[in-house]
């Protein structure tokens, strides 16, 4: 029996994926209108500014119960006027589902929320390890200066539901005030 190459390969640095079933999605300044709270300097910048990319090894189609998904998130540094960039942010579609997310590069924050609005926040750093529990919306924040690179793996059936955070947000926002980095 022949013993193969390896299909996919990522990044030991940050995460880049290549090989097969690999997919980008990219997000920008004109996909989070609403999502940001100072409005002004939202209506400001260039809508087609660059706010995150999404890398997918997706083996599976989207649903698949049992499958899984691995991605790595590259946010950009920078801020809507004193509010980070961020991703949108998402329950689950199927809301028990669980994830994993790791750090590659940069530093960043992982906001939770679960479903009565109580948020909470961790850091993250090259090497650290976040568990997202079943029913806990999450979202990154990049509060540095270079890119923040992001590892995930998630179930295929778990899929995305950002209504409710289009709708009320985590409760509290992720800004840099006088040189400090705070949530409130
Ligand atoms: O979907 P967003 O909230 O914009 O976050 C961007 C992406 O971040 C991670 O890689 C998640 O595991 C993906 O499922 C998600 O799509
Ligand atoms: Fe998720």
């Amino acid at each position: 029996m022949e013993i193969k190459d390896p299909r996919n390969h990522f990044s030991k640095e940050n995460g880049a994926l290549s090989g097969e079933k690999t997919s980008k999605t990219i997000r920008k300044l004109k996909d989070m209108k609403g999502f940001y709270e100072d409005e002004e300097a939202f209506n400001k910048m260039d809508p087609e500014t660059v706010l995150y990319e999404v890398e997918m090894h997706a083996p599976v189609k989207a649903g698949t119960e049992g499958g899984l998904f691995f991605g790595t998130s590259f946010l950009n540094p920078g801020k809507v006027g004193e509010e980070f960039f961020m991703t949108k942010g998402h329950f689950h579609e199927i809301i028990n589902r669980a994830e994993y997310y790791w750090g590659l590069e940069g530093e960043g924050v992982l906001v939770f929320m679960d479903e009565d609005g109580n948020a909470s926040a961790e850091k993250v750093c090259p090497g650290s390890l976040h568990f997202v529990p079943g029913k806990i919306a999450h979202r990154l924040v990049n509060t540095g200066d270079t890119k923040l690179a992001v590892g995930a793996c998630w179930p295929a059936d778990a899929g995305h539901q950002y209504g409710p955070i289009a709708e009320s947000g985590f409760g509290v926002r992720i800004k840099e005030k006088n040189g400090t980095i705070i949530a409130e």
